[in-house]
């Protein structure tokens, strides 16, 4: 029952959450700017902002001034811009969040940083390796950050099946895997996901956590891909001769360094069993080690629900539910319904703040994580998501 009462609450406010106290007086409190009237914003940036302290979502702009202005009235946001360059020129706005599709992530972050904003930039990074190393080089150059918002990694969850691997209680990693799958009828057939030359392919969309995933607690990189395979996007409305350049799932088999090797499954849209039951969401990734294995169910949205199992192979299973820091008897800030969300606003404003995160997704993930995907695509025979024609002046 309890658990059942904590689920609602931590519903109700992760969605909802409660305003931030006051800040203390002198608090240079941080402006925000999202470029485009993004779905995933007031759940990505918006909700979390307003529950912190040192944070505004100050700014919108989107293609279309209506469409802009109905969004800013919805989430009081204040300031309406008519262009993403305009919002980038505003000198009001300290950060911009970049939640544009994929194959605009590398223009309007480098135009970002190079008006001088930092940048939150929505994952995957952008189409290629070489757009996100140069996007991270002139972050560089320029002094301000930049991060790729992999929010999971900030949740407590995954810090503490990170911490059990880091402990050597299970001893060295054998294989991870990670699967990250929708059934058909979520996403759209029409959704930017699908198109080509916005950098779609479930594998940018989905396989990117779950490469993300792979790294991070493997602390490593891959090595090599041993093997692929797609299933490919074809929409309802194809003419005959239509030829598919989108990935509507991936896996792949990787090797990592250590003999240990890891796999990956990305499904936009799994076909219904018999054509007719949909498949249930897959969203795990499971690590198993010499001595044992870890199994973390939803590491995606683990504040709505997860299960963390650890099964050691000397002694008994347990399974651990680490909602907070506290809950692992961690050090970090955070409440139960904080949402993934939330921990990466904390972690992000720590940064611009000067104090230390709990913990980062920093350039060389990102560059590591898009080499991946290329290589990954390269496997598959579907090739690289087209590059950016936007060649930036000399900054
Ligand atoms: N962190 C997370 O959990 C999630 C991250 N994402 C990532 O966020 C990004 C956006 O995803 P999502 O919010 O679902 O996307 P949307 O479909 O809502 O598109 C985002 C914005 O892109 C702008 N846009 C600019 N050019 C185009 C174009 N040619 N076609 C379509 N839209 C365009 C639109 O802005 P305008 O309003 O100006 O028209 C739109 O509001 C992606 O990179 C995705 O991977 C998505 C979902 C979850
Ligand atoms: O968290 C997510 O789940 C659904 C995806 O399509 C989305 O882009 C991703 O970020």
């Amino acid at each position: 029952m309890a658990s059942v009462i904590g689920f609602f609450d931590r519903l109700r406010k992760a969605f909802n959450p409660p305003p931030a106290e006051p800040s203390a007086e002198g608090t240079r409190v941080l402006k925000f700017g999202i470029l485009g009237a993004a779905n995933i914003a007031p759940v990505a940036l918006i909700a979390p902002a307003k529950n912190h302290p040192e944070t505004v979502v100050y700014a919108v702009a989107a293609r279309d001034k209506a469409r802009a202005e109905a969004y800013a009235r919805k989430h009081g946001i204040e300031k309406v811009h008519r262009t993403y360059q305009e919002l980038l020129d505003d000198p009001n706005v300290d950060v911009i969040y970049n939640p544009l599709p994929n194959g605009l992530h590398y223009e309007w972050t480098t135009k970002a940083l190079a008006a001088g904003k930092h940048v939150l930039l929505e994952k995957p990074s952008a189409s290629t390796a070489e757009e996100t190393r140069k996007m991270f080089d002139l972050a560089e150059k320029k002094g301000l950050v930049l991060m790729e918002a992999f929010h999971y990694r900030f949740h407590p969850a995954i810090q503490r099946v990170k911490a059990i691997i880091d402990s050597g209680e299970l001893g060295a990693i054998k294989h991870i895997s990670a699967v990250l799958a929708l059934p058909k009828g979520i996403i759209r057939s029409d959704d930017i996901r699908y198109k080509y030359e916005l950098g779609g392919g479930a594998l940018m969309d989905m396989g990117c956590y779950t490469i993300n995933f792979i790294q991070y607690l493997s602390s490593s990189n891959p090595v090599s891909v041993l093997s692929a395979t797609h299933a490919l996007h074809v929409p309802p409305s194809a003419p005959k001769d239509f030829k598919p350049t989108v990935d509507r799932g991936t896996t792949a088999s990787l090797a990592l360094p250590n003999n240990a090797t890891a796999s990956l499954k990305a499904d936009l849209s799994m076909p219904f069993r018999f054509g007719l039951i949909p498949p249930m969401p897959q969203v795990r990734g499971t690590v198993t080690c010499e001595g044992g294995e870890i199994e973390l169910f939803n590491f995606v949205m683990p504040t709505l629900y997860h299960s963390l199992k650890v099964t050691p192979k000397q002694g008994k299973a347990r399974v651990e539910k680490v909602y907070s820091f506290a809950d692992a008897k961690m050090e970090g800030k955070g409440e139960a319904w904080w949402t993934t969300y939330r921990f990466q606003l904390e972690a992000f404003v720590d940064r611009l703040k000067g104090r230390t995160p709990q913990t980062w997704v920093d350039k060389e993930d990102s560059i590591a994580n898009m080499e991946c995907i290329e290589q990954i695509y390269e496997k598959t025979g579907l090739g690289s998501r087209p590059k950016s024609d936007f060649v930036p002046p000399q900054y």
